[in-house]
């Protein structure tokens, strides 16, 4: 035995040694299934012994990782198959398969408490739950305490459930006693994932420690179950390592808490007790009357497994979060958007339980790198929204501004698809009720506006699903929700990813061609976004932000309202129009919490209040933000501002062509010109 030498009683040894018999050690046997877990060091499948048809796991260990000799790990491997309690996971067998060690054990259909908790759970489990799951550890700790054996990994990533709510204790014994015995959370004097659950004095060095180390982890584990994460989970090792020696030790609150009994609370304290000499051991704490009075975890299990999907299925969406926010971190904020947009559309593909949770882990955006930004300083806001206009999504509720992209959607399909535009108008700035959250998770538009005139139409093409809207002139309403004053990027960038993803209609591909060609776009439409400015090279996309101030509105009949530009038609009622000026776009969320960089600009609140141009002018100079950190930002709206307008005249141009050789059916009329508005010198002159 590897490391604290371990006695079996000859029954439970002899026992063992049978059921262990009943597998083969030839990897051909095994037909691997899913992916159902990982770890540090190992990827966990769902597989199925062929010869009796037994589904089973199979954890796959990579030997180049291993710092111990082989056949030593393979003998210590086969000593820990005779470990025997109905808490305990067992190995059935093991053996090595290229540079993997294959280790064969029964398989746990809910996977880990952990797992759970992600899923379905973030916030922990309720105290019936979380006394049953403690109790069937403990009584596992105990067993393994008298084997002379110490787990030290309890954690609720190793507490795992089957089907019928009974409860195992895993990652005992091989992995164990395979990297760096004596303390398996270092790997070459680095840690290996976070101490969290690590006592004292195995963070010490030189400091011996025993089973009473288990205890702390117990201690630990019971308020990761009970809150969803350890204690200082949010912190990197280290300072974990600092807080676990210097802070008092962790424990139940008894304020914030409160849902939580004085048994429980209580129990937890004897566990986190800094000297190990004080901690009860296990077979004491199962006397404690917060075990007594639990019950069996095959009825308190029942009711949390309930609707949920298989345990791959839960791992793949837990793994494609992992990878995501691991490659965030490396990411430029572009490719944030396109991950989040991927892992938006394969979550909601994947799992149709939890939609919110999904949107929310889309967002990829950690809270705490959330930029500061003062509520009332515009010139701050304008900062923020050409930063944020790449990274933001579209989580949380439907606002105004997620759904002007809709809009925005909406005239991309105009534009790029054919015979869809009349000639009165063209529609792109369509009502709120137009967008309505397709199946997909998509919000695409759908002009049924109410709020429409009746000129407005919309069709679907039969082949693509895919919603377009006609004709609406009327843009907003003064005093209504902004619509297409505060553009949302990333729906836009859902649509047009979705388009190229081959869901388009197949309209664009016949129709729009040229004017794709004409604006120098892949895609269908889309305009250059002020974050864009600072990364011209990056896909181009819808602007962002605010609509400017139109000028000379008396002369100009504004159709069309993108970020800066107005596309206008003679024929359009201009008092229809309203002037959103940056200043009364609001970054308060409708629960009045400051926005973050993970916000959609779709939770943005938009007051239409009017302002006039010197009062932003105005505002701007008396802005607390430096003219070093304004002029560069000034300096990319100048040049965006000339970029879109060569987008924009080329793109009138192609669609004029275009006009020209569809006989008139349909199309721009003749007379839509553009007009560069004129709001970023009225701003910054
Ligand atoms: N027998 C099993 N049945 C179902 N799922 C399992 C089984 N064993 C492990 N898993 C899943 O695989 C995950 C990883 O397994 P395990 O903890 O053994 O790997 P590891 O590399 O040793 O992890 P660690 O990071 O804790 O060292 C577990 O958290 C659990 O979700």
């Amino acid at each position: 035995m590897g490391r604290n030498g371990s006695v079996k009683r000859p029954a439970a040894a002899a026992a063992a040694a049978v059921a262990a018999l009943a597998f083969t050690v030839m990897p051909a046997d095994y037909r691997l299934m899913e992916e159902v877990g990982y770890g540090a060091h190992a990827v966990v499948y769902r597989a199925v012994f062929v010869p009796r048809n037994e589904t089973v796991a199979v954890k796959c260990l990579d030997l180049d990782q291993l710092n111990n000799n082989i056949d030593e790990v393979q003998r210590e491997a086969q000593i820990m198959s005779l470990i025997d309690h109905p808490n305990v996971i067992r190995a059935y067998c093991s053996f090595v398969v290229e540079h993997s060690l294959w280790v064969i054990m029964p398989f746990m259909t809910e996977g880990s408490c952990l797992h759970l908790m992600k899923i379905a759970y973030p916030d922990g489990f309720e105290e019936p739950v979380i006394a049953s799951i403690l109790k069937e550890t403990l009584k596992a700790l105990e067993y393994l305490h008298r084997q002379g054996q110490i787990h030290r990994d309890v954690k609720a990533g190793n507490i795992l459930i089957d089907s019928a709510g009974v409860v195992k204790l895993g990652d005992f014994g091989v992995s164990a006693c395979m990297f760096d015995r004596g303390d398996r959370q270092r790997s070459r004097n680095t840690f290996v994932g976070t101490p969290c659950w690590m006592a004292p004095e195995v963070l010490q060095p030189g400091t011996g420690y025993n089973f009473k180390a288990d205890i702390w982890s117990f201690g630990i584990t019971a308020l990761e179950l009970a809150h969803g994460h350890a204690p200082f989970s949010k912190y990197p090792p280290m300072k974990v390592l600092l807080m676990t020696l210097q802070n008092a030790p962790p424990g139940l609150d008894y304020d914030r808490d409160r849902r939580f009994s004085k048994a429980f609370k209580e129990m937890v304290a004897m566990c986190l007790v800094k000297d190990q000499t004080k901690r009860p051991t296990a077979e004491k704490l199962l006397k404690h009357s917060f075990f007594k009075s639990a019950k069996p975890p095959e009825l308190t299990m029942k009711g949390i497994l309930t609707d949920l999907p298989p345990l791959w299925d839960r791992v793949k969406a837990l793994q494609l979060k992992d990878a995501a926010q691991l490659a965030l971190k490396k990411m430029p904020s572009s490719e944030q958007e396109a991950l989040s947009l991927s892992e938006y559309q394969r979550g909601v593909s994947a799992w149709h339980f939890d939609i919110e949770d999904l949107k929310a882990q889309a967002s990829l955006i950690y809270d705490d790198e959330a930029p500061e930004i003062k509520e009332d300083d515009d010139t701050a806001r304008i900062i923020e929204v050409e930063k944020d206009s790449y990274s933001r999504n579209s989580l949380g509720k439907p606002s105004s501004a997620n759904q002007n992209n809709c809009s925005e959607q909406t005239s991309m399909a105009n534009l790029d698809g054919e015979g869809l535009i009349p000639n009165e108008a063209i529609d792109i700035a369509v009502s709120n009720a137009d967008c309505k959250r397709m199946p997909n998770g998509y919000e695409n538009s759908r002009a049924r506006n109410d709020s429409l005139p009746s000129t407005s139409t919309s069709k679907q093409d039969p082949e693509s699903k895919y919603w377009r809207s006609n004709v609406g002139q009327k843009q907003q309403n003064s005093g209504g929700p902004v619509e297409s004053g505060v553009n949302n990027s990333p729906t836009i960038e859902r649509s047009h990813n979705f388009e190229r993803d081959g869901t388009s209609p197949k309209a664009s591909d016949k129709h729009g061609s040229d004017t794709r060609r004409a604006a120098n776009l892949s895609g269908p439409l889309s305009l250059p976004t002020r974050a864009s400015a600072n990364s011209l090279s990056a896909p181009i996309r819808s602007s962002g932000g605010y609509v400017d101030s139109l000028g000379d509105k008396s002369k100009r009949s504004v159709v069309h309202i993108k970020g800066r530009f107005s596309v206008t038609s003679e024929n359009v009622d201009l008092a229809k129009v309203q002037e959103i000026p940056l200043s009364s776009i609001s970054r308060k969320s409708p629960h009045g919490i400051q926005l973050r960089k993970s916000a959609s600009v779709g939770d943005w609140v938009v007051n239409a209040k009017p302002m006039s141009n010197s009062q932003h002018v105005k505002e701007l100079c008396n802005s607390s933000v430096s003219s070093s950190i304004l002029i560069p930002h000034l300096e990319n709206l100048v040049q965006q501002t000339t970029l879109q307008q060569d987008l924009i005249v080329n793109l009138l141009s192609s669609m004029q062509q275009n006009e020209n050789v569809d006989d008139g059916q349909s199309g721009i009329p003749s007379q839509v010109r553009i007009v560069e508005s004129e709001a970023v010198n009225d701003y910054f002159d």
